[in-house]
């Protein structure tokens, strides 16, 4: 739907309604036209100005209609609108307001002048769904900015501040006020003068020497930073001809690799990733909460208790969401540092204040406590929190995996007792798993996830287990990367399988960064090493299950990770990041597998993917079927937004929807029949069950989860 009315007695105002985004439905597109062409055959109409109704410009193509073909093909397509909108032979002046983003761009973009609102903000975000500017963006940007410029904004897809786009020479103009009269005004003092030059389908690109190495160059590093995306790519590509062909050549290369992309499997993960952040604030628990029937309770206040890497973090993500934090530390040297440290994060105060004092917590809407995983401890904190806080404060413990519920048993108040699993760095990272035991009420959870919404988190709401969703999944998969380098594998080799994969960083390597003594002193806490396990238990099995030490092994070595520099490999000294293949580590491997009588044999990359993400994902339908996620988006969510789950996969539950469930379970099968000793490669029933079920789409899951018992 589009608006037209005019003002002035010469400018048509075309006004695009389609609220909440503004969004390039098949029916914003049918109007828009039509109010193009009614601006061209009205003699009185002598300029055009385009804007937003109601705030945003428009935030591009709708992305619903992506996943159908025949809702695309639907209306006017948006490159014939904006040739029309170029071609006309008056001015047509973009007023921006909010925001302009992909499609919305490419429309001002056309357009022959484009006016901003000061705190406007521009972008092609396209590359974040698997695509590419397809509505002559990759065209007329560079023959804009040159191509330096808008090979950045192209292939990043960030969002340009308004203030920028003005140096950029993207935006002609900014203002404080309203932005559709000022771009009225402007039109008219624009009708009637030539407009030849203001068509960016007429300009040559701005010259650049030495264009084959330049894109060479680009080409190489947009791979290096693609991890196996294909649209950042196919984005070089398309700039590259618009560099180097006539307008309309680039056009129809932009239309060649826009229907690759859009049909690509890559795009329709991207969209899901899309719909699936958003979808997370939908909450609902099977107990039967749900987002729009509770109400939270605002929180204005907090107290955050132990200042370590973790609670200062928590403070900068509390603070920077406006609330009023005190950061509690009882060890008066290490809240010094923090405060230091915080402050820096902040730079200045912040609403911060500190005290050593636990009765510092007392007047807070929420209390985050923040100190080191050990049950023992935080059961002491959560004692005393229940008397001194103030009546209707939410207690929250941060942790990855300790059971909420023996915390919530320690307080009176067990409904208002949940847990935050924040990633770090938490003020970073924008995974937050908002975890409610049996106890906590619909309220507490609705308020933590408002919160994470004021915080800028992803908050999906989990049940209490240990491990939670995203830890508990991590964990058969860690255990399967164990068991490869027993078989003759390298970390190298599984690193590589990984990241090829797109992971950010493989296994070994992550477990470096993170520290091998974490999950040493969990397992040692779980009694599956340490000295509670008697001399006579077979090294390579717990609890009538195979186990593999090597990560104890490794850490009885001092070999912890990065801290030390000596981990899974060699680095240049303790805390240095760059990763060496290490000799040591090799005759280490061939040492222990001669020790237990393990022949090594030669192991692919798909063998290791299939038994780190199957094994995983296995542990995904679980979680399902324990009702400890809600939804299979939810736990795809926490895997893209916590754990670097590649965005172009979808999460490992759209993945393996994508593989093909059958497949998934085949695989399984055949691996637990090589290794029985293995149970989380036995295929979990749900997933049996799903396939029996003929495989339904993913968001048709839940029909066949129903009839559970839930956890959450
Ligand atoms: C805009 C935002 C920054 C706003 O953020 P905010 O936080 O305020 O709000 P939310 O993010 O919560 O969003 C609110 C609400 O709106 C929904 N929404 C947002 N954007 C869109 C959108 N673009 N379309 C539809 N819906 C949208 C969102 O889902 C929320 O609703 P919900 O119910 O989920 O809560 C922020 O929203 C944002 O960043 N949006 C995305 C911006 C973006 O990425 N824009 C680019 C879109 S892609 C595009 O524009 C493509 C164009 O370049 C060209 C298209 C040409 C097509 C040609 C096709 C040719 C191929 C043909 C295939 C041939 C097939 C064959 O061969 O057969």
């Amino acid at each position: 739907m589009a608006q037209y009315r005019i003002v002035s007695g010469s400018v048509a105002v075309i006004s695009i309604q389609n609220p909440p985004v503004n969004a390039l439905s098949a029916a914003v597109r049918e109007g828009l036209l039509l109010s193009v062409r009614a601006a061209a055959s009205d003699p009185l109409v002598r300029s055009v100005v385009i804007s937003g109704h109601n705030g945003p410009f428009c935030g591009g193509a709708d992305i619903k209609e992506f996943g159908n073909v025949s809702h695309l093909e639907s209306g006017p397509h948006l490159v014939e609108i904006f040739e029309s909108v170029e071609a006309l032979a008056k001015p047509v002046v973009a007023a921006i307001e909010g925001f302009a983003l992909g499609g919305g761009l490419e429309l001002a973009l056309a357009c022959h002048y484009r006016f901003g609102h000061s705190e406007a903000r521009v972008g092609l975000p396209e590359v974040s769904l698997g695509l590419l500017p397809g509505a002559g963006g990759s065209q007329r940007l560079p023959r804009l900015l040159g191509v330096r410029a808008a090979l950045d904004m192209i292939v990043t897809g960030r969002h340009v501040a308004a203030g920028e786009a003005l140096k950029l020479g993207l935006l002609d103009r900014l203002t404080d006020g309203n932005t559709v009269d000022a771009a009225v005004r402007f039109a008219q003092s624009a009708e009637g003068k030539p407009l030849d030059d203001r068509r960016l389908g007429n300009r040559p690109c701005p010259p650049l020497e030495n264009i084959d190495a330049f894109f060479e160059e680009a080409l190489i590093h947009a791979r290096g930073r693609a991890r196996g995306a294909a649209a950042p790519l196919a984005c070089v590509q398309a700039v590259r001809g618009a560099a180097t062909l006539p307008f309309l050549k680039g056009m129809e290369l932009e239309k060649r690799l826009m229907e690759t992309l859009m049909t690509s499997g890559q795009a329709q993960a991207s969209r899901y990733c899309f719909f699936t952040e958003r979808g997370a604030a939908r909450w609902t628990t099977p107990t039967g909460a749900r987002w729009d029937t509770c109400r939270a309770r605002p929180i204005s206040t907090a107290a955050v208790i132990g200042l370590g890497t973790m609670g200062r973090g928590i403070t900068v993500a509390l603070a920077r969401a406006g609330l009023s934090v005190v950061a509690v530390e009882t060890q008066e040297h290490q809240l010094d540092e923090a405060q230091r440290a915080v402050s820096r994060m902040l730079k200045g105060g912040g609403g911060v204040s500190y005290s050593a004092d636990l009765q510092a917590a007392a007047g807070a809407d929420l209390v985050v406590e923040a100190v080191f995983e050990d049950m023992a401890v935080k059961e002491e904190i959560f004692k005393q929190l229940s008397s001194v806080c103030k009546p209707g404060a939410l207690l929250a413990t941060n942790t990855s995996s300790l059971d909420i519920d023996r915390l919530a048993s320690c307080t009176l108040r067990p409904e208002q007792v949940l847990g935050l699993h924040f990633f770090a760095p938490a003020h970073v990272m924008r995974l937050l798993e908002v975890v409610s035991g049996p106890r906590t009420s619909p309220q507490t959870v609705a308020a933590a996830m408002q919160l994470g919404r004021r915080m800028g988190k992803v908050s999906v709401a989990v049940g209490n287990c240990p491990g939670f969703v995203g830890n508990r999944m991590l964990k058969p998969y860690l255990e399967q990367a164990y068991f490869l380098l027993e078989e003759g594998a390298s970390p190298e080799l599984v690193d590589a399988a990984l990241e090829e994969f797109g992971f950010p960083m493989g296994v070994f390597k992550m477990s470096d960064l993170s520290g091998l003594d974490i999950g040493w002193r969990v397992r040692k806490e779980e009694g599956l090493t340490g000295p509670g396990v008697t001399a006579d238990q077979p090294m390579r099995t717990r609890r009538g299950r195979r186990y593999s030490p090597l990560g104890d092994l490794m850490c009885e070595e001092g070999r912890y990770g990065q801290k030390t520099g000596r981990g899974w490999y060699l680095y240049d000294r303790p805390g240095a990041r760059v990763a060496r293949s290490d000799p040591w580590l090799r005759s280490f491997l061939e040492e222990y597998r001669e020790r237990h009588g393990l022949l090594a044999r030669r192991i692919d990359q798909q063998e290791v993917l299939e038994r780190c993400l199957y094994a995983l994902i296995n542990e995904g339908f679980r979680v399902l079927e324990d009702g400890v996620a809600a939804s299979p988006q939810n736990i795809d969510a926490i895997y893209v937004f916590g754990y670097g789950w590649p965005k172009h996969r979808g999460g490992p539950m759209f993945y393996a929807a994508q593989v093909g469930l059958a497949r998934v379970l085949e695989g399984l099968e055949k691996y637990h029949k090589a290794h029985p000793d293995s149970p989380h490669l036995q295929p979990c029933s749900l997933l049996r069950r799903l396939v029996a079920s003929g495989s339904p789409p993913i968001h048709k899951w839940s029909e066949v989860v129903k009839g559970h018992r839930s956890q959450l």
